[in-house]
């Protein structure tokens, strides 16, 4: 068990290390092909730490690559991947092993196991990576799950569940291991617009307590609009915008501006 695993509950939670740029995860001069196809393009972008903030872009410009990338289960072909202010690719696979457990991950679908009811899905991790008692990990999953709304729930199965409720089972056991940087892939996909903002209610609230790094890859400006510190554009795998999210809502930037009214005119191409 390591010192990360000793703490639990948000207030405890370990200042993240960060980079010698004062950022706790950066990303710089990304490239990536899968065979003829060059999908990150010189990406660079340094997250603020303790903020949220959000990755727009049009499908299939690298958004899922990246956060690949950031947790480590993607090699860039050149470029450096900074998080907690060690380069992931210059160290061994059992240190990267190590970092990854400082992240959680809500994948788009919640990612549950059909075969464990919601409270066995977000103890998995614990009972996984950590040593602690049956009697701990009720203590953390049953906090965790009342914080995202789902306490009724946790003897229910994954289909069972409305989509919503498993984003927010996702997200219970994304936080269970206490990460200090959470990665969001599309949490609201396939969610109709109250739900999507009932979930944006939980992130924020959750982020307002713990203060975790977060990172939003999302389609949905509402979403961007409600919960970002800072918006991140991405096309063609680089970035054509960064800034804190006041001055991405009112830019003139044309990328961000065609971006945000959803118009066929203008930088953002079909490719
Ligand atoms: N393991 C892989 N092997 C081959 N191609 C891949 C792989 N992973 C991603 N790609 C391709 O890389 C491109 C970028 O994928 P990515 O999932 O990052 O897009 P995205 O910006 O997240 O899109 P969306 O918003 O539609 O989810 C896509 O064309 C995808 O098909």
């Amino acid at each position: 068990m390591d010192a990360h695993d000793t703490e639990v509950m948000p207030s405890t939670l370990i200042a993240p290390e960060a980079n010698g740029d004062g950022h706790v995860a950066s990303v710089h001069n990304l490239y990536k092909s899968f065979g003829s196809f060059q999908v990150m393009n010189g990406l660079s972008l340094d997250f603020k730490p303790r903020a949220i903030t959000t990755i727009l872009g049009p499908s299939g410009t690298g958004k899922s690559v990246l956060l690949k990338h950031m947790v480590g289960l993607l090699e860039p072909d050149s470029g450096t991947v900074n998080v907690f202010g060690q380069d992931i690719w210059g160290i061994a696979e059992r240190e990267r092993a190590q970092l990854r457990k400082r992240f959680g991950v809500l994948f788009q679908d919640g990612a549950l196991f059909g075969s464990m009811n919601v409270y066995d899905n977000v103890a998995f991790p614990l009972r996984k990576h950590t040593d602690k008692s049956e009697s701990e990990i009720r203590e953390i999953v049953t906090y965790r799950l009342k914080e995202v709304g789902l306490e009724a729930a946790e003897k229910k199965a994954p289909n069972e569940i409305s989509g919503g409720m498993k984003k927010r089972a996702g997200f219970a056991r994304a936080l269970v291991m206490n990460p200090e940087i959470v990665l969001f892939d599309e949490p609201d996909s396939g969610l109709d617009p109250v739900r999507t903002s009932l979930l944006n209610d939980v992130i924020l609230k959750i982020h307002e307590e713990d203060r975790g790094t977060y990172v939003v890859v999302t389609h949905d400006i509402r979403t961007a609009k409600k919960v970002s510190d800072y918006v991140g554009l991405i096309w063609q795998g680089r970035v054509v915008y960064y800034g804190p999210a006041e001055e991405a809502f009112s830019s003139s930037d044309p990328f961000v501006r065609q971006f945000l009214a959803g118009d066929s005119v203008g930088p953002l191409g079909m490719d």
